[in-house]
């Protein structure tokens, strides 16, 4: 078990009252919050009252659950699991405000549920944006300065009318949907109107600690306030530098206003246990931070590099990333390849053709998941969209209890099996991904989905949509196989996790290849005052102990001289 530095240790053993935690990457946050957490419920006088941990991640939910259980069953002396919380701020707000009370405004008479945008029935439900419909639950609600509360909607964040915003969503909320975004507005809903259930939601939380707290948004934001107004402590801890969310209204400034209250108790985490010294100075060079690093230099080869590629040379980049990950002697396994866009990190995964549209875009997707990444809780919620994409309209809230990473009903739990059965067997469910897609791949799926759906209606009475096969028509399906096979005769390259910089968010990677174009990497040079700048701050700060940067050979004498300056050194090249 980790030994506490002292600023962390302060934190834990500091008075039960509002916090909040400044840290750096790599900081120990997640040790010191599970720590707190321990101490405030220890503490805490009223022993009804929960403290809630709250996150923004299954994964850091996972990650604190496992930590706060070794930490319990390391003190057997104080053996409580009860009176904790740990959740993402989404499952809280859910299970908490949306699930029970908000029927009390969103006019329906039965819980309410998410919706996920696939679902058939809400073809139904569409908002009109000045010029076309679009679904409903695209609406995104959007707090501007001045103006206030306001929906857009669409890839040009089109501005709805107000009126015909607002009726579209009382529509939605009549029959108990709700979209991820909306879910907020609704929960705040509930907090405002409702002042008894605001109280005793207080009462039940009278702490609530939130991590990675610079994605809290503006509503979620609201809503912490509002609890806070009803007497809750609410204590945050984050990294400004790593608020790589402002596109969704997080812009970190909640941290400090909130550290600017009288009451709130402001501390500070400066020391990187994660990084070698060599890749925390560049950290703090960017961020116009002081960080200590808390590791001495490995004997082999360690620290910040970077290589010219050409984008129609892949191949070569990936060799040599993995040619200095064996001189760091660092597994394929410990090493990934991270890119700014989901598009980037498609086409350095192995860039095959996006086949299929719709409904059949998701069995694709469920197929390219397991096969090709072995992801299977994404291939299963991939195969649940589908799935739920066959059936009748009258299927409303089915994806969403299909779908819930908690408390999911035991009727639902025998159909969860059929989909888990049709999802991990290639030679029954889903076909295999090295499948040629348009010969053998589809016409596998259409049979195959036909005794799913046979089961499922006589199992459990669903019935499959009058168009359900066209849905699985070969739409934007070729005649090449879905992912691309091992060519024979062709030297294998080492297989690299791929992924966006978003997904491995408070992760720890030995070895990082971060593979950029000339406008991330002048914003990453530029400091962390930018989205792109914070973006490439977090992926330098994944790193353990090397990271390599990925310079457009175009750009690669323009931008050597301040990569030197920084404390980058150039490797072999691509
Ligand atoms: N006191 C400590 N002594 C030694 N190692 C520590 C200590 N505290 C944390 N660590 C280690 O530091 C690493 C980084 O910790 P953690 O992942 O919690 O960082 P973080 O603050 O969440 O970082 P980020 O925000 O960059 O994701 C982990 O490997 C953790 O075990």
């Amino acid at each position: 078990m980790i030994e506490l530095s002292s600023q962390q240790r302060e934190i834990v053993e500091a008075p039960l009252k509002p916090m909040v935690v400044i840290a750096c990457a790599g900081s120990g946050k997640t040790a010191t919050a599970v720590r707190r957490l321990a101490e405030m419920r220890k503490r805490i006088d009223d022993r009804h009252g929960h403290c809630a941990l709250l996150s923004f991640s299954n994964v850091a939910v996972d990650t604190f659950n496992k930590d706060y259980n070794a930490l319990l069953q390391a003190e057997p002396s104080d053996n409580r699991r009860g009176g904790v919380e740990i959740a993402t701020v989404d499952a809280f707000i859910t299970s908490n405000i949306i699930r029970p009370h908000g029927h009390l405004v969103m006019g329906c008479t039965r819980t309410p549920f998410l919706v996920h945008g696939s679902e058939p029935f809400l073809a139904n439900f569409k908002v009109w944006d000045g010029k076309r419909p679009q679904p409903t639950t695209a609406l995104q609600p959007v707090i501007v300065k001045g103006v206030g509360l306001q929906f857009e909607v669409g890839r040009a964040n089109t501005v709805v009318d107000p009126k015909t915003a607002a009726e579209a969503i009382r529509k939605l909320a009549g029959v108990g949907a709700y979209s991820h975004a909306l879910g907020s507005l609704w929960a705040l809903k509930v907090l405002k109107t409702q002042p008894l259930i605001r109280r005793a939601l207080a009462r039940r939380y009278p702490h609530i600690l939130v991590d990675e707290a610079q994605d809290i948004g503006n509503l979620h934001q609201s809503i912490l306030m509002s609890l806070q107004d009803a007497g809750t402590q609410v204590s945050l801890i984050g990294d400004v530098n790593q608020g790589i969310y402002e596109f969704s209204g997080a812009t970190g400034a909640f941290i400090q206003q909130h550290a600017d209250r009288d009451e709130v108790d402001e501390r500070r985490l400066e020391t990187n246990f994660r990084s070698v010294p060599s890749i925390v100075a560049i950290a703090n060079e960017l961020s116009g931070r002081t960080d200590t690093a808390a590791r001495t230099a490995p004997a082999t080869l360690s620290g910040a590099y970077y290589f010219a590629y050409k984008k129609e040379e892949k191949d070569n980049a990936i060799k040599s990333f993995a040619a200095l990950l064996g001189q760091a002697g660092i597994g394929v396994d410990d090493a990934a390849v991270l890119c700014r866009s989901a598009e980037w990190a498609a086409d350095w995964a192995g860039g095959e053709k996006e086949q299929g549209q719709g409904v059949l875009r998701h069995f694709v997707n469920a197929a390219i998941q397991r096969d090709k990444f072995s992801r299977f809780d994404d291939a299963f919620e991939h195969c649940c969209a589908g799935v739920v994409g066959l059936l009748d309209d009258s299927h409303g809230a089915l994806l969403s209890e299909l779908t819930r990473h908690s408390g999911v009903e035991r009727n639902f739990q025998a159909l969860r099996r059929v989909l888990w059965s049709f999802v991990k067997d290639p030679a029954r469910g889903v076909p295999h991904a090295s499948l040629v897609a348009d010969t053998d791949w589809q016409p596998a799926l259409l049979a195959r989905a036909e005794t799913m759906l046979a089961i499922l209606s006589a199992e459990h009475g669903f019935k499959a949509a009058a168009t359900w096969k066209a849905k699985l028509a070969k739409r934007k399906i070729f005649n090449q196989p879905l992912m691309r096979p091992a060519e024979l005769g062709i030297e294998v390259l080492p297989t690299f996790r791929v992924s966006t910089v978003h997904k491995v968010k408070g992760e720890s990677i030995r070895g990082v290849l971060y593979v950029c174009n000339q406008s991330h990497l002048d914003e990453m040079l530029g400091g962390t005052e930018t989205e792109v700048g914070k973006i490439g701050y977090v992926a330098l700060t994944r790193a353990r102990d090397l990271f390599v940067l990925g310079v457009p050979a175009t750009n690669l004498k323009k931008y050597a001289p301040r990569l030197d300056e920084l404390g980058f050194t150039k490797a072999g090249g691509a």
